[in-house]
């Protein structure tokens, strides 16, 4: 897998060579590329944004840098297998499933906007060239694309066949399917007793029935809890 970052600030992603991505890019898992968007610029300043049309506060990133990244880092063919993520408040709030679909894809390139977003033709040229998904981290809004290109390559990454040293941990996590879409139950281990806490008795019982069912109710109670809007998705289970 490649993965592309095109950001005024590609010293963000330097931080993906100190984490596991970074040892999934030594072992050949994957390729990490991050670039300048302002590489693409041709004037003293490097400009690449301007005042909105139809006026409007702060700043919007021009067209032609991006435009011309796209023909250098990705080439002028349309290939609906390259995917180009445009992280954006505006954007689908991103998922496990999400993250699940884009582990088997061979190419990301992630646009991270700055300002007050991209011009929008970016966008529609990207569509009509390439796989393009507009998606958010949540209901709160960043400075700009790079934190979520960052979370977004982290999610994916991990489920990328051969970078987990043991596949089965994801089967049990929160979203994960082997978890029916519920939220993760609480984790223990020793001491059994902690500062006053201990470990629930049941999981020390060694009767592995009543461990899974356990934590089973945990799930269920946990998601009912804090995400009353899982519980009806169908792959949840519960309903
Ligand atoms: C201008 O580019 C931005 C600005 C804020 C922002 N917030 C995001 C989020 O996922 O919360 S992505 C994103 C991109």
């Amino acid at each position: 897998m490649r993965l592309d970052y095109l950001s005024i600030f590609p010293a963000y992603f330097d931080v993906l060579d100190i984490s596991l991505v970074g040892k999934a890019a030594i072992n050949g898992l994957v390729e990490i590329h991050a670039h300048d968007l302002r590489d693409w610029t041709h004037d003293r300043h490097r400009t690449v944004d301007d005042t909105p049309c139809g006026g409007g506060a702060g700043m919007v990133m021009k067209p032609d840098p991006w435009g011309e990244a796209f023909d250098e880092i990705i080439g002028t063919e349309s290939d609906p297998s390259v995917h180009v993520i445009f992280p954006a408040p505006s954007g689908t709030p991103f998922t496990q499933s999400a993250a699940a679909e884009l582990s088997s894809a061979q190419r990301i390139v992630f646009c991270c906007g700055r300002y007050e977003g991209i011009d929008h033709r970016v966008i529609d040229y990207a569509r009509s060239m390439w796989t393009v998904h507009e998606v958010s981290l949540g209901d709160y809004v960043l400075n700009g694309g790079e934190v979520a290109a960052l979370a977004i390559t982290e999610a994916v990454v991990r489920l990328v066949p051969g970078f987990m040293g043991n596949p089965e941990s994801l089967a049990e996590e929160s979203f994960s399917a082997g978890q029916d879409g519920l939220l993760e139950y609480p984790l223990f281990t020793r001491p059994v007793s902690w500062r006053g806490l201990d470990v629930p008795e049941v999981l020390m019982s060694g009767h592995h029935g009543r461990i899974a069912s356990w934590r089973r109710d945990e799930s269920v109670r946990l998601t009912r809890e804090r995400r009353p809007d899982l519980t009806d998705s169908d792959s949840s289970g519960i309903h």
